[in-house]
């Protein structure tokens, strides 16, 4: 399937006077990892939630699947992780697990949850009440939920925040099988060595998105040797 799973055209998103989002046009193509990356503030969240419905642009608009959102048929195709947890934190991790799956209509998902949970490193606190967790179990909780599922398109706002090293790359690598299996992966980050994992970069500055490419070629084009020199090149050039 080479066509376009996400698409953004003219998006325009103004809070009060603010303009957050400028004209922002983005094709997203099957199978890739993107990485939406900005200050903070630039809109990354917004233009999420506008892609998902959560939020309605001024103008302009979005598709997912060939399809305007929000769009019923679609939840059960797209695994979405906030920036904020939204978990039910008197019960424990597994029953969490076990409620979003019905959700998404997955009745016989244990061997699924099984493997998610080892995925985020949680197979030994299942048991354990959500209240109990720290911020970086409840992270990595709702990254899990995020996974639950036959999803096409995979949508984290920062994903691995209070996650450490070596978990970070395991989950990385989770999401590069994914990807591999077919699976389109949007991610917000501030971490730029994540950045460097994506298949593409899609930097965000000044309501606009101002580069958009492989991240060898921004550090050939800026000239650098990491993304985040090319952020911090591109928010100089401003
Ligand atoms: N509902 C809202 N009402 C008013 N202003 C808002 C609202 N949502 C977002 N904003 C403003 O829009 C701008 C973009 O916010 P957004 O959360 O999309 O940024 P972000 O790039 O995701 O930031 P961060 O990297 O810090 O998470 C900010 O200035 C924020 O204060």
């Amino acid at each position: 399937m080479g066509q376009n799973v996400i698409e953004i055209s003219h998006l325009m998103k103004k809070f009060a006077a603010q303009t957050v989002l400028n004209d922002i046009n983005l094709q997203i193509a099957n199978a890739k990892i993107i990485g939406l990356i900005g200050p903070s503030g630039a809109g990354k969240s917004t233009i999420i939630k506008i892609i998902l419905g959560m939020e309605l642009p001024d103008s302009g608009s979005t598709k997912l699947l060939g399809k305007q959102m929000p769009n019923r048929s679609l939840l059960n195709k797209i695994g979405y992780m906030a920036q904020s947890d939204a978990l039910y934190e008197q019960l424990t991790g597994l029953e969490n697990l076990k409620f979003f799956a019905g959700m998404k209509k997955l009745h016989h998902a244990t061997s699924l949850i099984d493997h998610i949970a080892e995925v985020v490193d949680l197979s030994d606190a299942l048991d354990k009440r959500v209240i109990n967790y720290s911020g970086g179990m409840k992270r990595r909780l709702s990254l899990a939920i995020a996974l639950l599922g036959d999803n096409q398109i995979l949508i984290l706002d920062e994903p691995t925040v209070g996650v450490d090293p070596a978990l970070r790359k395991k989950i990385w690598s989770e999401l590069q099988r994914l990807r591999d299996q077919g699976m389109t992966i949007l991610v917000t980050t501030h971490v730029m060595s994540e950045a460097e994992l994506t298949d593409e970069v899609a930097l965000l500055m000044d309501g606009k998105i101002i580069e958009f490419d492989q991240p060898e070629k921004l550090k050939e084009k800026y000239q650098v040797k990491t993304v985040e020199e090319v952020f911090l090149k591109a928010e100089e050039t401003l």
